[in-house]
């Protein structure tokens, strides 16, 4: 018999007490035909977080949620690399841990990749069917000009630069994550860029973002200027 797929699903949290219950549930929902794992990477959230996934460990068992804490906040490009090092999948999922990624878009990332045996699926919010749900006019306006100042200065051929929720051959995101240097919001950038340059094969699925119920976004004033540095950093480097 054929040897089925394993996906190692790295969620990186701060202060999502609320919702890693609901995220976890989700994913076990949509993905019930498939072999995967959870591993959560959080940085000391004051909110009691790491309690909730020492519970849920429980529920789900202990071999299907991780976790693999750190001890304070040290950004998202680390996280996604600390959670790396403890993946046994053949595929990596990265997403947010606020519903923002809603779960039941998993299976089509996954029936994507196979159809094609493309090396990653990004989830795209920039495509038919696709979009951004509860966001103001500035934050919207700040995710789309972000993404077209991005377009027109290093054309990807990639729809949607800074969205996060992707499948990775553990391979390839091994390969180009050895590479990046940028240690917040702008590693998903960068990750995508460097992976075009290299030629990897890329698909995408429309997603919809739904911004967070409960909690509040990590990303700040301080983000937009180092979106900026790092947007110049990849012109001048790739
Ligand atoms: N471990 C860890 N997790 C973090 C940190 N900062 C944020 N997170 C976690 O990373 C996820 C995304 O953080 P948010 O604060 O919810 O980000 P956002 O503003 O909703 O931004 C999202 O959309 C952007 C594109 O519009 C994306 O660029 C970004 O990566 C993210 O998906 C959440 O699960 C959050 O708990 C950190 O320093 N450490
Ligand atoms: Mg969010």
């Amino acid at each position: 018999m054929e040897k089925k797929n394993k996906y190692s699903i790295i969620i990186p949290t701060y202060n999502e007490r609320l919702n890693i219950a609901i995220v976890i549930y989700l994913i076990f929902k949509y993905l019930r035909e498939f072999d995967f794992e959870i591993i959560i990477v959080d940085d000391g959230s004051p909110d009691g977080t790491q309690d909730i996934i020492q519970q849920l460990r429980q529920v789900y068992g202990e071999e299907r949620i991780l976790l693999r804490a750190r001890p304070k906040k040290l950004g998202l490009g680390t996280a996604y690399c600390h959670g790396l090092r403890y993946a046994s999948g053949d595929f990596v999922v990265i997403m947010d841990a606020d519903l923002s990624h809603h779960p039941k878009y998993l299976p089509s990332f996954i029936r994507k990749q196979i159809e094609t045996g493309a090396s990653i699926v990004t989830g795209t919010r920039y495509v038919k069917n696709g979009g951004v749900h509860g966001w103001n006019l500035l934050r919207k306006l700040t995710s789309r000009g972000a993404n077209v100042l991005a377009q027109t200065l290093l054309w990807p051929g990639v729809s949607d630069l800074t969205g996060s929720f992707r499948l990775y051959k553990k391979s390839v995101l091994e390969d180009i994550i050895s590479s990046v240097v940028s240690k917040g919001y702008v590693f998903q950038m960068e990750m995508i860029v460097r992976a075009t340059r290299k030629g990897y094969h890329i698909e995408e699925v429309p997603i919809t973002f739904v911004d967070r119920v409960f909690g509040s976004s990590k990303l700040g004033g301080s983000e937009i200027v180092e979106y900026l540095k790092g947007l110049i950093y990849l012109l001048l480097t790739t």
